[in-house]
């Protein structure tokens, strides 16, 4: 391999393209404070609105920040932002606005977060995004982590509760995953939960949420989705799984996960009690033989 090609790689991380990835040529806005933090938008032709509807093109999901909170667009070679009729008043620079052409390094407050209009650094764009990746996924698996899994689970009830929408949530469990452990060591392991979530990643859709939430133990939540078709789901990953051969070092391997499933229900509409119903699912499913998923009724 040539030496400027080896260098490049060396400074890549497990959670970034590091300087081999493409640059963003436009400008953009970088959340740098609260939540979303890291989370960017690039402000091309189409003008980015910002709020907390999940509609708007850069999503804050934060009560002091409106559903429609402000709008940035650009014209000719200058970039202008306009306050939506937000409750808490667009701010640039502390400065509430109803519309204002925006500078490179322009600070934009909108409630209690805070975004940075970038208007060409692209390293510093990337800067954010990496410590957003850092912030919200697991390192081994690079799903979400439990953290991020957590608030997004919340968020999720609050929003199928209000709109009465179906929620599921599945509990994934590798089965025997010790012994393997024990046999061919740590890494190895390591490797099969790599392996298995690279799986996971497959069978979700774009608003499903996967996370690794323990050593070897690992959640989907499915939003709009009800018991049957996440049952489906489940067996449809569970059977690719199983048909799967895992390489635990150079030793071909099979292996089976165990998966329970709650729906959002009456006595579970908070976050505990449906993951403590899955919880239950899981672990009748492993009392019954393992390589299974249950429902909890
Ligand atoms: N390689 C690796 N192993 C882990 C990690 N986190 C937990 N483990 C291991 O996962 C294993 C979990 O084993 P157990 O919970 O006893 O269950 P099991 O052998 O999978 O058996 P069943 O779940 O009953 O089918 C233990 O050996 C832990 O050390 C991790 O991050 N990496």
């Amino acid at each position: 391999m040539r030496q400027t090609e080896k260098t490049c790689i060396t400074q890549r991380t497990l959670l970034s393209d590091g300087p081999r990835r493409s640059a963003p040529r436009s400008a953009c806005v970088v959340v740098i404070h609260g939540e979303g933090l890291g989370k960017r938008a690039d402000l091309g032709e189409a003008a980015v609105v910002i709020g907390r509807s999940p509609e708007s093109d850069l999503h804050i999901p934060h009560n002091s920040v409106s559903r429609w909170h402000c709008r940035i667009w650009r014209d000719g070679d200058s970039y202008y932002i306009a306050d939506m009729g937000a409750t808490n008043r667009t701010r640039v620079n502390d400065v509430a606005v109803t519309r204002a052409e925006l500078a490179d390094g322009d600070h934009i407050t909108l409630g209690e977060c805070i975004l940075k209009f970038i208007s060409h650094s692209s390293v510093e764009a990337r800067y954010h995004q990496e410590v957003y990746q850092l912030a919200t996924r697991d390192g081994l698996t690079e799903l979400y982590n439990r953290r991020h899994f957590v608030e997004a689970v919340d968020r999720e009830i609050a929003r199928a509760t209000r709109h009465g929408r179906p929620l599921v949530m599945c509990i994934i469990d590798v089965d025997k995953f010790k012994p393997v452990n024990d046999k061919y060591g740590h890494i190895a392991g390591d490797d099969v939960l790599r392996q298995l979530a690279a799986i996971v990643r497959r069978f979700v859709r774009g608003e499903d949420v996967a996370a690794r939430i323990g050593g070897e133990e690992f959640a989907v939540m499915l939003p709009e989705t009800d018991l049957e078709a996440a049952r489906a789901f489940a067996e449809r990953l569970r059977e690719a799984v199983a048909e799967d051969v895992f390489m635990v070092g150079d030793v071909p391997h099979r292996m089976t996960i165990s998966i329970g499933i709650a729906s959002l229900a009456p006595g579970r509409e908070e976050r505990s009690p449906l993951m403590q119903a899955a919880d239950n699912a899981l672990y009748r499913a492993k009392d019954e033989g393992r390589n299974r998923v249950c429902v909890e009724a």
